[in-house]
């Protein structure tokens, strides 16, 4: 139907031996039957070193971050085509940060997304509510206008390289996390929205990722879950046999 994955966003932690240890140490300790795709996203630096690394292993390096811009006078941004050509297939976008820390707008997310399919990659796309909204009910109306309003042009046939990631802010980092209920409510309310815009098969394959505190302790729980198919991982990924443990866990 659709792919579990677990992917870990390892943010602006880890210089390179830090990278190739951690890729080294997950390798060594996945077991050979998995049941999920199973992901990486270190720095831009590190990126073609953390390719090479992962190469015959079941890990694939995914990308945090990828300009709208082909190429150009853009100081300090990295291209689609240039994470392509160091072997990356996916990258992740929209991410709380981005949006809080570097103000990424609906309309800036729309462009990077746009550019990321258009040029084949896949893109695990975040969206989540901050804690005030939750209070104030808004959360599904946050989080539903998140994704419209930046994949609102994408086809039934574009949303094949989409996996959305629901990481509610004020459960990223902080130790607190949704509970199994409050995700799959979450997780049903977007399956059903894309289920109405672009149909039974489009939502069916869709895989929607949970993002927030989650560690070994929680991870069955929630991916146990019928519309969450994995994780993005933060915290919990920088640590081989927590990263691993959490993989078990489908
Ligand atoms: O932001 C996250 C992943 O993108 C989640 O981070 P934590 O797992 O550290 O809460």
């Amino acid at each position: 139907m659709r792919n579990n994955i677990l992917a870990g966003n390892w943010k602006m932690n880890c210089d390179l031996p830090m990278t190739q240890e951690l890729i080294f140490n997950i390798k060594k300790q996945l077991p050979e039957q998995l049941d999920c795709e199973i992901m990486v996203a270190p720095s831009h630096p590190f990126l073609y070193a953390a390719f090479n690394d992962s190469l015959e292993s079941p890990i694939e390096v995914i990308a945090q971050n990828a300009s709208q811009h082909d190429s150009g006078a853009f100081t300090g941004e990295v291209s689609i085509d240039m994470l392509q050509s160091v072997g990356i297939k996916t990258v992740i976008l929209g991410h709380s940060e981005r949006r809080d820390v570097f103000l990424e707008t609906d309309d800036i997310l729309a462009a990077k997304t746009h550019k990321a399919i258009e040029k084949g990659m896949r893109v695990i796309f975040c969206c989540g509510e901050h804690l005030e909204q939750r209070k104030s009910g808004e959360h599904f109306k946050t989080v539903t206008e998140q994704i419209d309003k930046a994949l609102f042009k994408l086809t039934a046939k574009d949303w094949k390289q989409i996996v959305i990631a629901y990481e509610p802010v004020w459960a990223i980092g902080t130790g607190e996390t949704a509970s199994p209920e409050q995700a799959q409510e979450m997780h049903h309310h977007l399956r059903k929205f894309v289920e109405d815009k672009y149909g039974e098969k489009t939502a069916d394959k869709l895989s929607i990722l949970y993002g927030g505190s989650v560690k070994p302790a929680n991870a069955q729980e929630i991916f146990a879950q019928p519309d969450v198919d994995g994780g993005l991982v933060g915290g919990a990924s920088l640590d081989a046999d927590s990263f691993v443990a959490i993989a078990k866990s489908f």
